[in-house]
């Protein structure tokens, strides 16, 4: 069975070998052993606070794990907030009029405003599964479990919740964004940029970038397109936000022009949706057909997140296995949180 819980400290080996797949742009999970133990201490620290009464520095990581192997194959994060430590930049695509009633002219022209719009907020981040597991709708689990967390624990997380998406780069990692723009302003390439950011110095770049309005209508095309585009790679993992009613409210990265999607966590759909009930173990009708649905328990430390499949009339109790009430960690009676998987889905 496919599990999502936290990140231990057992997982750096697995944490390491996933970082060495992920390329260029994918700055939460980069192949160093140093970087990657810090984020398993503080994913570790997050996930054994109780009483957490609002967000602050925590950082979920979670892995899927394939419980019949023990291995890791995937990994998901939120963090609680963003920009507090150091400040957290962006770039909204805006608008500037340039008129002149005399002379007949109006010009709308989009504009690139430096910001610190999302400081703060809760981010969702280091969506990454491994090729070889992308079917049997790992990848809808790994993107949406981290739902069933923020809908048991809200006061974890803030109302607004954001996702940086990947942007736009080739296989040798030049950005078009970063080659109209940020290099203009430093000698390095993109991929250098990428790693001092992967390395937390994000704002010393960010700190050298323009932050007068750049007129996008003055940049190459190559680069205007790619503003609010994402990485080929990452159209799945936009699809899969924007199934839960994430939107794209014209922020991009100010690096590779990557969108960021938006949510109110109340308004996600898995969020919205989900129901708590308690927990019926036995022998389940309808098991494997039907629809497929998100079963998460309502524990921080022992957190899980399993997908089942159930033939069930909309609404009514759902039953579980044994072995999916192990993989739960719960027993007859303990509360759990269950969700369609994806009622809009085209899969
Ligand atoms: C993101 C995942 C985990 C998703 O897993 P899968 O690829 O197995 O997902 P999937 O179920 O096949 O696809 C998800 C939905 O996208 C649709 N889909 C797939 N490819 C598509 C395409 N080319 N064009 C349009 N839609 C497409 C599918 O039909 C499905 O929608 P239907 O259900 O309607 O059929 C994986 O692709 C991955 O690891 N990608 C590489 C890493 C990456 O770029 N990560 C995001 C970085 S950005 C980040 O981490 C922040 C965002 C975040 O944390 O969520
Ligand atoms: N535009 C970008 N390159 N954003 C980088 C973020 C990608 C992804 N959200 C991550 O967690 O690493």
């Amino acid at each position: 069975m496919m599990v999502i819980r936290p990140i231990c400290q057992n997982d750096l080996k697995s944490l390491y070998r996933l970082a060495e797949k992920t390329g260029v742009g994918f700055t939460s999970l980069v192949p160093d052993e140093d970087i990657l133990q810090k984020k398993i201490d503080g994913a570790v620290r997050s996930f054994a606070k109780d009483n957490v009464t609002k967000p602050s520095n925590e950082d979920y990581l979670m892995v899927l794990e394939d419980s019949t192997t023990g291995d890791i194959v995937g990994t998901c994060g939120v963090l609680a907030t963003v920009g507090l430590d150091e400040p957290f930049y962006s770039y909204h695509l805006g608008t500037i009029t340039h008129a002149s009633r005399e002379l007949g002219v109006h010009n709308a022209v989009p504009t690139l405003i430096l910001n610190n719009d999302f400081t703060g907020c809760s981010e969702i981040c280091t969506l990454f599964l491994e090729e070889d597991f992308r079917h049997s709708k790992n990848g809808q689990l790994l993107s949406k479990a981290r739902f069933m967390f923020m809908a048991q624990f809200p006061e974890r997380f803030t109302e607004k919740v954001f996702a940086e998406m990947r942007g736009v780069s080739d296989e040798n990692g030049v950005s078009p964004l970063w080659e109209s723009l940020g290099r203009h302003f430093f000698s390095i390439d993109f991929k250098e940029a990428d790693e001092l950011t992967a390395q937390g110095n994000k704002q010393f770049i960010a700190e050298l970038m323009p932050n007068n309005p750049v007129y996008v209508n003055l940049l190459p095309k190559e680069a205007r397109d790619v503003l609010g585009q994402v990485h080929q790679n990452t159209v799945p993992a936009r699809r899969l936000l924007e199934q839960e009613g994430f939107r794209y409210e014209n922020y991009v990265d100010i690096f590779d022009g990557g969108p960021s999607l938006e949510a109110r966590v109340q308004d996600i759909r898995a969020v919205r949706d989900s129901r708590l009930c308690l927990a019926n173990i036995g022998q389940p009708k309808g098991i494997g057909e039907g629809s497929y649905y998100l079963v998460s328990n309502a524990k921080v430390t022992d957190f899980r997140c399993i997908l089942v499949q159930r033939s069930i009339p909309p609404g009514s109790a759902m039953t579980l296995t044994q072995e999916e009430a192990d993989s739960l960690c719960i027993i007859t009676k303990e509360p759990v949180r269950v969700v369609e998987l994806s009622p809009y889905s085209r899969g």
